[in-house]
């Protein structure tokens, strides 16, 4: 079972420049949350936020139903030297154990990761240099990567940028059954009708939570002009009065 999340007063500054300001939600357990909203609304920082990888304000809780779980993270974008020689099965593998690269390639290891690859349709790459591959097959590398240690709580920040339909569709069919195995999602997302289809909760962040729910209700027709005026500078505090957010 993946965790529920508590964000209390969260805020987020750099500098003088306001990214996040007084987010106050509740994520439950074991469902896909969706957020969407401008660029630059600070989607990504919230995540970074959530995976304490960034100094916010408030409160953040993660909480587990019984013991402490795994936590898979897929960024925006894989960060690597893209002249280093290693492939895709090294760069899984690289991430598997502590001890040097040389003493990884155990069977045991290998078979696993080729599961996970297979899990994204890159079983038939893994001996493909991972600076060669697409932006799009480096994004299912990563994920696959975040699959190793069975996490309960998944964090995918854009996942399907410069992935093709195929791609689309592997990583659609992962999160449904990650979700029927009651694991908890949490994904920044652009496309409307990728999210309709997979049917959690959407919260629109841009600098203040602007509004929750159901796909059913924050994607109605009626409000998506509202969610795509955000991109030319909608102001989150008159949004959040039309739309009753406190
Ligand atoms: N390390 C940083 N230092 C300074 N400013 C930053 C830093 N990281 C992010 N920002 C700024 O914070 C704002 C929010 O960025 P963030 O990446 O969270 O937005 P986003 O909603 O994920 O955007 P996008 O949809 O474009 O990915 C942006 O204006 C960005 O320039």
């Amino acid at each position: 079972m993946g965790p529920a999340i508590r964000l209390q007063n969260v805020g987020l500054k750099y500098g003088d420049n306001v990214i996040l300001e007084n987010i106050s939600h509740y994520l439950a357990a074991g469902q896909c949350h969706v957020i969407m909203g401008p660029n630059g609304g600070g989607k990504t920082s919230l995540l970074r936020s959530i995976l304490g990888l960034t100094p916010f304000t408030g409160n953040i809780d993660i909480q587990w139903p019984e013991h402490k779980g795994n936590i898979g993270y897929v960024p925006q974008k894989a960060t690597f030297e893209s002249s280093l020689p290693f492939t895709v099965m090294d760069f899984i593998l690289l991430n598997q154990s502590r001890n040097p690269l040389f003493w990884r390639k155990r069977k045991k290891e290998q078979d696993h990761a080729l599961v996970q690859l297979d899990r994204v349709g890159m079983a038939n790459r893994t001996d493909r240099r991972m600076g060669q591959l697409s932006g799009g097959e480096q994004q299912r590398v990563l994920f696959a990567q975040s699959l190793l240690d069975n996490p309960d709580l998944l964090v995918l920040d854009e996942p399907t940028t410069g992935m093709d339909e195929q791609g689309v569709r592997y990583l659609e069919s992962l999160i449904h059954e990650l979700v029927c195995e009651n694991k908890t999602i949490l994904a920044v997302h652009h496309d409307v009708s990728a999210v309709r289809r997979l049917d959690g909760q959407v919260h629109v962040v841009n600098r203040q939570l602007v509004d929750s729910g159901p796909v059913s209700e924050v994607l109605r027709a009626d409000k998506i002009e509202r969610l795509f005026n955000h991109y030319t500078g909608g102001n989150a505090a008159e949004i959040n009065s039309v739309q009753g957010v406190k």
